[in-house]
């Protein structure tokens, strides 16, 4: 029996999902050791490598978390909003690290894994990748060294699945730009608009959102100022980058006390 961290993958035959369990099935820092499905799935009581077309590799998806989270020390959550809650009341019953890359989480989600993070390890980011993480901190200095007179806008592009708008991602940064502004996003945010909107309000930080085709997901931020403009791009090509990070999340979480973590604390940024 190897001692490396066993992990669980939660939304297993999602895009995310199967990500993950490639990557772990590689690593040399952990094994998998479960993966759930959402109960009612094609999938579950089935072999999972047979399940994502390959050779059977013993682990059986379920949709019994209180199952799979035996004897795991970790759990990879990319999944929506109330199945996060779910998994993080019984991921921290048995102290297991919880890395959560799920986005569209309501201030009430949030809210309610305080809790948890009593009694586990929490990291969650709506983007794990650490290009995005470093783009947080530019984002952050840039919006701190300019005044209102320059309008802040975040401008998003994903895949026609995405069903939150708008993406983790973009609330991350633009939680970045407030921050860098002393200001909250909450009291500042401005988004979907439509129709006679009237002028732009002075200091708001705006947000659009793009859906369409295979788009990984690319965000920039726009500085836009009179005469001149300042744009800070990330494009993600291949969703191994938030695989990474959130495994990176997985192993960094193992000798870390209880508490709410995201992945400024893991990549040291
Ligand atoms: N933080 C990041 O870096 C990052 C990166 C990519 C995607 N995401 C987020 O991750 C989430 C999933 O994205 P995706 O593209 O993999 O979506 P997806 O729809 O392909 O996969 C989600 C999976 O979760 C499963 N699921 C739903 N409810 C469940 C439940 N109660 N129990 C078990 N499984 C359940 C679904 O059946 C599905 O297989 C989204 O919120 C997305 O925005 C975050
Ligand atoms: O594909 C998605 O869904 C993604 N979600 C995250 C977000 O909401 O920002 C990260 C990028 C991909």
């Amino acid at each position: 029996m190897s001692d490396l961290p066993g992990i669980v993958v939660t939304g297993a035959s999602g895009r995310m999902g199967q990500m993950l369990i490639r990557l772990i099935q590689d690593s040399d820092s952990a094994r998998l050791v479960g993966a759930i499905e959402r109960e009612g799935h094609a999938w579950i009581g089935r072999d999972l490598g047979e399940e994502m077309g390959g050779a059977a590799n013993g682990v059986i998806v379920t949709a019994d978390p209180l199952e799979a989270f035996a004897g795991a020390q970790a759990v990879i959550d990319f999944t929506a909003p109330e199945a996060t809650l779910a998994f993080a009341k019984i991921a921290a019953q048995a102290r297991l690290t919880h890395v959560i890359g799920t986005t569209g989480m309501s201030a009430d989600h949030i809210a309610a894994l305080a809790p948890c993070a009593r009694h586990a390890v929490i990291v969650r980011a709506g983007n794990m990748s650490l290009g995005v993480n470093l783009l947080t901190q530019l984002t952050k200095k840039v919006a701190a060294a300019l005044d209102t007179d320059w309008d802040i806008e975040v401008i998003e592009a994903h895949h026609n699945k995405k069903v939150d708008a708008p993406s983790g991602t973009a609330l991350m940064l633009g939680e970045a730009a407030a921050q860098g502004r002393g200001i909250t996003l909450a009291d500042n945010r401005e988004s979907g608009r439509d129709g006679i909107t009237g002028a732009r309000a002075k200091g708001a930080i705006g947000f659009s959102a793009i859906r369409g085709g295979d788009i990984v997901g690319e965000h920039d931020v726009l500085f836009a100022g009179q005469g001149e403009r300042i744009v800070l791009r990330h494009v993600a090509t291949d969703r191994a980058i938030f695989a990474r990070g959130a495994l990176k999340a997985a192993l960094w979480g193992q000798d870390k006390a209880p508490g709410e973590y995201d992945m400024l604390d893991v990549l040291g940024l």
